[in-house]
This record gives structure tokens, C-alpha cells and sequence, in this order.
């Protein structure tokens, strides 16, 4: 479903989506498409562009209601905490360009909602995501408890192959703590996890959590581990990459020898 029409995106420029039924631009930050009202992944296509970026990834955030899985992402986007965060409906989505390995690339993230009642929608987001941000709160027993749950649905519903980074989110508040630094380390080894704890208050560990995240999806690209061109991978080649990767290795060298110019 996540697909980026090279055409269209060239005719629209950034950070659009189009409704497979109406054909219309749909408002991206409702979600929804403005002609039919259906959830932007069912009827529409997301038309975020990859413009001058190596790769585009997509990611989610997953994990139960409270957890704090709004503000990580706030966190990450605007640099600050988000003051009276409210629970999400449906999902949410921001993105950002980082530099990862020496490739620049655009994380497409999804923020879901972790009530139960929004279950049905938020899985219908989970398809085709390359990593996902895990989430629990260090203060909860019940959040950590959930984890599995989330970690089925994530690897059924994504990619067997999701990279997932394990996030003990309000490190922030350590005397209320339920769960403990090794206990969690534990469950995130076990399950082939990585691992941090980290505060959206205090901005501790959350940059780092995207960017292990992403090195270790480009790092499974170059190994070859990870299939790019694989339907579903959740990554896109940027156009900066495309240009080079179109060329075979040494290509360019022999054409430049063939050229008289
Ligand atoms: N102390 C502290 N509070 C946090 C932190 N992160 C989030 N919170 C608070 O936790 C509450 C829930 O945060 P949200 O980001 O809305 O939680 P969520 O996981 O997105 O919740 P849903 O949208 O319902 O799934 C809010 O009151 C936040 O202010 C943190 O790192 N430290």
C-alpha cells in the first residue's frame, strides 16, 4: 500500500496524498481522506516525497495508551516536550530528515493509538513499516506486561523482519519505577530486540532510539540482509540514491572511458 507514484509525487511536490477513489489531494494532517473520509491508508496513497534523501523509511510507534509514544515523537520532531498531550485517535504522523551512516534519510513515522478501541485502525498502519519504536512505561507493570502483544502483532502485521527498538519510556521518573533496567534488557534480548531507556520529558535517549533504529535498517540494506526493492519493505530508495544505484558498479567509469568528451 505504501507506495510513492514517482509522477504524481513530481506533479504534487512533498508531503501529499491522493485519494485512489476521488483522485483528490487529501488533507494530511487529518488522516483522512476530505472526499470519502476513509482512513488515508485504505483509499489513499501517501505521496511524501524522498526528494534529495537517500532513503525513506517508514516507522512506527507502538504501544500501549499512555506510554508516552506522542511526545517521543514530538521529542524527536520539534526538539521540545509536548505540554497536555492527549490521547491519540486513530494515528498520527510526522517525519524527518536525519543523517544516518553517511546517507541522508527521511523517517515516515507513525505515532498510533494505544487504546483498544482504536486497535482495528491503527493495524491497518502497521503494513509495509521497515522499524518500529516499541513503547512502554518504566512506571507501568501493566504497559510492560503488554509488550508481547504488541511484539505479535508488529512482527504478523508489519514484517517478520521489522527492526524494533525496545523504548522504557519516563526514564525520567526512576522513584516511581515498576520495572527494572535488567529485567527489561532481558525480555529485549530474548526477543532479538535493541534496547534503551528513554525520557520525552528530559529528551534523554530519544534521538538515539530513531537513529539505532535506522543505522541498523541501512546496515541491513548494505549487508543485503534487507531487500529495498522487496513490496512491503517499508523503505524507498530517495531519488539521491536511485541515480546511483540505477548505474551498475563501474558503469559510470566505463562510461566516462567511452566518452570522447
Ligand atoms: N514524566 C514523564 N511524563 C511523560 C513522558 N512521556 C510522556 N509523558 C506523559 O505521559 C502522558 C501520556 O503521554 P502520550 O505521549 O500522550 O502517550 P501515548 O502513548 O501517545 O498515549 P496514546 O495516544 O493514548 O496511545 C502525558 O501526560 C505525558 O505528559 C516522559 O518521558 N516523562
Amino acid at each position: 500500500m505504501f507506495h510513492c507514484f514517482t509522477g504524481v509525487k513530481e506533479l504534487l511536490g512533498e508531503g501529499f496524498s491522493i485519494c485512489l477513489l476521488y483522485g483528490k489531494k487529501c488533507q494530511d494532517t487529518m488522516y483522512l481522506c476530505l472526499e470519502c473520509w476513509q482512513p488515508l491508508m485504505l483509499f489513499c496513497f501517501w505521496v511524501g516525497g524522498a526528494r534529495g534523501t537517500d532513503f525513506l523509511f517508514k516507522f512506527l510507534v507502538i504501544g500501549s495508551a499512555g506510554t508516552g509514544k506522542s511526545c517521543l515523537l514530538h521529542q524527536f520532531i520539534e526538539n521540545k516536550f509536548k505540554q497536555d498531550s492527549n490521547h491519540t485517535i486513530g494515528v498520527e504522523f510526522g517525519s524527518r530528515v536525519v543523517n544516518v551512516g553517511g546517507k541522508t534519510v527521511k523517517l515516515q513515522i507513525w505515532d498510533t493509538a494505544g487504546q483498544e478501541r482504536f486497535r482495528s485502525v491503527t493495524r491497518s498502519y502497521y503494513r509495509g513499516a521497515a522499524g518500529a519504536l516499541l513503547v512502554y512505561d518504566i512506571t507501568s507493570r501493566e504497559t510492560y506486561n503488554a509488550l508481547t502483544n504488541w511484539l505479535t502483532d508488529a512482527r504478523t502485521l508489519a514484517s517478520p523482519n521489522i527492526v524494533i527498538i525496545l523504548c522504557g519510556n519516563k526514564k525520567d521518573l526512576d522513584a516511581d519505577r515498576e520495572v527494572t533496567f535488567l529485567e527489561a534488557s532481558r525480555f529485549a534480548q530474548e526477543n532479538e530486540l535493541m534496547f534503551l531507556e528513554t525520557s520525552a520529558l528530559t529528551g534523554e535517549n530519544v534521538e538515539e532510539a530513531f537513529l539505532i533504529c535506522a543505522r541498523t535498517i541501512l546496515s541491513k540494506i548494505e549487508s543485503g540482509e534487507l531487500d529495498p526493492e522487496r513490496m512491503g519493505s517499508g523503505i524507498q530508495y530517495g531519488d539521491a540514491s536511485l541515480r546511483q544505484l540505477r548505474q551498475p558498479r563501474g558503469s559510470a567509469a566505463q562510461a566516462r572511458q567511452q566518452c570522447n568528451c
